[in-house]
């Protein structure tokens, strides 16, 4: 096992039905690092991080997380073993405040008792920059906030890998500005990232590299500069003939 590399991907493959979602992907994603998942709509991305979160099963291949094949564990194990995650769509508990979502994820997700999620739970609002809206309805919340949320419900978790879906799409560039900053934060404290983003600003203002699918293929992969002035990743993703 190579101790740098945090989660592996061999072969990752995606059907469904006779609708090939995604084809013989080879993943490695560093320990420490945030990989920017690029990729038109539709390329297979979310599909795939679907099946590192054990929402989706794989058709083939394998993928492993610290060396240990993720199978066929379900995604409340996947996340006990340290894997956190976003949704392109929020999905808080919008009839509860910030505090109540962040606490169901932390004894739910995280496997701690109330009592322990507790302090936990007010480190993560923190950190996340919520917690004057800590009593709050997260049905209330704006759309910055309602991001930040989902992003904190993701770490109440306590992830060693945190997978960000698109969560800059619909904000200004102060407010996605003000998102970077907080990604680069848990970044900075250990956390490895890997993060599916469409607005390439955001993405590149943290990603140390990339990865490009389209239709389902892995199409490039290696250092943000180096990968966007790839003729074929400006054709495929920006419609820029080279
Ligand atoms: N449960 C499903 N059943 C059938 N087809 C699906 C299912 N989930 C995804 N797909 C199809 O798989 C393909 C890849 O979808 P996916 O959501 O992974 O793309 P994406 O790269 O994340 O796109 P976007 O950038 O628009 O979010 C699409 O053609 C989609 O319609």
């Amino acid at each position: 096992m190579n101790d740098a590399i945090l989660l592996a991907g061999r072969g990752v493959s995606k059907s469904f039905g006779s609708l090939r979602v995604l084809h013989e992907v080879d993943f490695d994603v560093r320990r420490g690092e945030v990989l920017g998942v690029l990729g038109p709509n539709g390329a297979g991305k979310t599909t795939l991080f679907n099946m590192i979160s054990g929402d989706l099963r794989t058709s083939g291949g394998e993928i492993r997380l610290d060396g240990v094949a993720l199978g066929t564990e379900p995604p409340f194990r996947r996340c006990r073993m340290g894997i956190g995650r976003t949704y392109q769509i929020p999905r808080p508990y919008a009839g509860m405040t910030t505090f109540e979502n962040l606490l169901v994820a932390a004894t739910f997700g995280g496997g701690r008792s109330e009592a322990a999620s507790y302090a936990f739970c007010a480190d993560v609002l923190r950190e996340c920059e919520l917690s004057a809206k800590a009593n709050v309805s997260a049905g209330a919340l704006t759309l910055l906030d309602r991001k930040r949320l989902e992003l904190a419900r993701a770490l109440a978790s306590d992830p060693k890998l945190l997978l960000l879906d698109e969560i800059a799409g619909g904000l200004t560039d102060e407010e996605s500005g003000a998102l970077v900053a907080l990604v680069r934060r848990i970044r900075d404290r250990g956390v490895t990232i890997v993060w599916i983003e469409h607005v390439l600003h955001a993405l590149l203002a943290v990603a140390d590299r990339l990865m490009v699918l389209n239709f389902g293929e892995k199409i490039a992969e290696g250092l943000p500069a180096d990968v966007i002035a790839l003729p074929e990743v400006k054709r495929v993703y920006m419609g820029i003939e080279a």
